[in-house]
């Protein structure tokens, strides 16, 4: 074992004759919050479903804890940008789902998601329905149900993609926090390059389809991390080369 929790090594991926992913190499440590940035389309959340096991890959590796994905038992928590809430189920009974999924009961489930709705935000909402949430909270609850199930690792596909500006800033604040009590070790696939300077330790590039990583970058903010220090000069150095290689997707 080299130390990462998960590794892709020159995985490739194509759907009919069209190559999606080429060569894609990448790594994820133990209670690391990794990033990739790409165009759309790229292939991004293909990535998320070879790890689902939605998909194979054509060629390559796919490793965690330095053993091939399909007899290392690892498990992932997904959490997709929709929320996915299931609209007749009440909040508490949404996020027991998974657990309950995984054959715990009813019962048992909600003893373990209870002390989660106060540092979710969700407290005093476990008995509404997701429609008389707000489009932030439903997002909460999504990730209070992900979390919750303590896999081995939390895959994220633009879960602010679909809120408006001023809740998504809210929301990553939120999550940078609970990150740093949490320490998951988290794979998150965004369009928002200040959201993933914001919320990671390294970001990777990916070049038009077929995406290979073009770049990658340690984000160099200590944490915990605040709103402003996207202002620092270090946070907008690295900003804008990301957009430079998204935009001319050089090769480092
Ligand atoms: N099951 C499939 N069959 C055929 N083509 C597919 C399939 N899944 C994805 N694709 C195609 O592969 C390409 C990459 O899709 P993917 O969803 O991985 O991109 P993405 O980088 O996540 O995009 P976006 O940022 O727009 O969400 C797209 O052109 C998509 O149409």
């Amino acid at each position: 074992m080299n130390g990462h929790r998960l590794e892709l090594r020159d995985v490739s991926k194509s759907f009919g004759a069209m190559p999606v992913l080429g060569d894609v190499s990448l790594t994820v440590g133990e209670g690391e919050f990794v990033s990739i940035v790409g165009p759309s389309g790229a292939g991004k959340s293909t990535i998320l479903r070879l790890l689902s096991g939605s998909e194979r890959a054509d060629a390559g590796e796919i490793l965690f804890d330095g053993h091939a994905l399909g007899v290392s038992g690892a498990s992932f928590a997904f959490m997709p940008q929709r929320d996915a809430l299931m609209p007749w189920r009440r909040i508490i009974d949404n996020t027991t789902l998974g657990l309950e999924v995984k054959g715990m009961s009813r019962k048992e489930a909600h003893a373990r998601v209870a002390p989660l709705f106060e540092p979710f935000g969700l407290a005093g909402f476990e008995h509404h329905y997701p429609a008389q949430l707000s489009g932030g909270m439903r997002q909460r609850a999504a990730l209070l149900r992900t979390v919750v199930q303590e896999q081995d690792m939390l895959l994220l596909d633009e879960p602010f993609g679909a809120l408006d500006a001023l809740t998504r800033t809210q929301l990553q604040e939120w999550l940078q926090e609970m990150w740093a009590g949490h320490r998951w070790t988290a794979l998150l696939i965004t369009h928002d390059v200040r959201e993933a300077v914001f919320l990671s330790d390294r970001i990777y590039v990916l070049s038009p389809r077929p995406a290979r990583v073009v770049a990658e970058f340690q984000v160099p903010l200590s944490r915990p991390r605040r709103l402003a220090d996207l202002g620092s000069a270090a946070a907008r150095a690295i900003e804008t080369d990301i957009l430079e290689r998204l935009l001319h997707h050089q090769a480092i």
